[in-house]
């Protein structure tokens, strides 16, 4: 049985990490093999703080591990990473993704690479930034940076769609094969703008804004397993692209409709699968 490796952290309540990847690339018909970096009782952006700790780095190796043992990292068909807890976690996925990429050399490894965001109050272990900028990130296939990671990596300032092109193109110079940027601050007030960049071209994907009281968390992880499962589905990374910003939309509408902080995955559910209401994707 094929299925999706995802290293991510699991909140026991809400939706960030695992917990917001799991249940839609579940209800895409993908099996999810889940491992999770930490336990937190909720993501890090409540103001009380939170609860919980990370797993230790071998858990991480222990876990795939027995998973070779079983014979399944040649049904890996994508390792996706997220939210990690340490530094050392990081040796672990880069660990990881060789040897899934031994057994099965046409797994992707899609990396997510949460930085953590001090001025969004994203709260993230020292020393996670530079495994992923150095080692992570041009290791991967895919990489799904929001601005600030991307700026990161590329070593440069983003503001404007011209920097965010060139931003594109020094990471693709590194190592992944495409860039998706989560939201380019810079392009439009009125619309919210994702940008998809490969040695084929670069694409910008546009869906209204919407007003929060609070920003919804969780957000990138979705958009990082919407993304992973409709590539895999429909190997065309335009198409895939589109689905996952239709799909995302439908889940934040239905999260402002509610006037709710935490993702409604599972409110939007059949709206992940078939999105109704259509955006366009322009070809840059
Ligand atoms: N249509 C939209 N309207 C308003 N905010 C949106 C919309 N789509 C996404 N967002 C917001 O964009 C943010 C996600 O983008 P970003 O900050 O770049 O990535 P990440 O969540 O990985 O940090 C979230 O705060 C989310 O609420
Ligand atoms: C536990 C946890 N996981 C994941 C994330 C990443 O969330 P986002 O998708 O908004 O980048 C956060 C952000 O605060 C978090 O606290
Ligand atoms: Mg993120």
């Amino acid at each position: 049985m094929k299925g999706i490796l995802s290293v991510q952290s699991h909140v026991v309540y809400g939706h960030a990490g695992n917990s917001s990847a799991v249940f839609p690339l579940q209800r895409m018909g993908f099996e999810v093999w889940p491992i999770h970096t930490v336990q937190f009782s909720n993501h890090t952006q409540y103001q009380e703080g939170w609860t919980g700790r990370a797993f230790a780095a071998e858990d991480i190796t222990s876990l795939v591990s027995g998973m070779e043992a079983i014979g399944q990292l040649a049904n890996c068909e994508a390792v996706l990473s997220g939210y990690q807890g340490s530094a050392e976690q990081c040796l672990a996925i880069e660990d990881t993704v060789k040897k899934v990429k031994a057994a099965n050399p046409k797994a992707l490894y899609v990396c997510d690479p949460v930085m953590g965001a001090p001025d969004k109050g994203c709260i993230v272990a020292p020393g996670i930034a530079e495994h992923l900028i150095n080692t992570l990130m041009p290791m991967a296939d895919i990489i799904v940076p929001n601005q600030f990671e991307l700026s990161q990596f590329a070593s440069m300032e983003i503001n404007s769609l011209e920097d965010a092109i060139k931003a594109c193109q020094v990471a693709l110079n590194k190592g992944p094969k495409m860039v998706l940027v989560k939201h380019l601050h810079s392009v439009s007030n009125e619309m919210f703008s994702m940008m998809l960049a490969t040695q084929e071209g670069c694409w910008l994907a546009q869906r209204p804004h919407l007003e929060f009281d609070k920003q919804p968390v969780g957000v990138g992880d979705l958009i990082s397993a919407l993304f992973t499962g409709q590539y895999l589905a429909k190997g065309n990374a335009e198409a895939a692209f589109s689905h996952c910003n239709d799909a995302c939309y439908a889940v934040l509408k239905e999260t402002s409709l509610r006037g709710e902080w935490e993702l409604q995955t599972i409110a939007a559910q059949n709206e992940i699968v078939k999105p109704t209401e259509l955006f366009p994707v322009e070809a840059l």
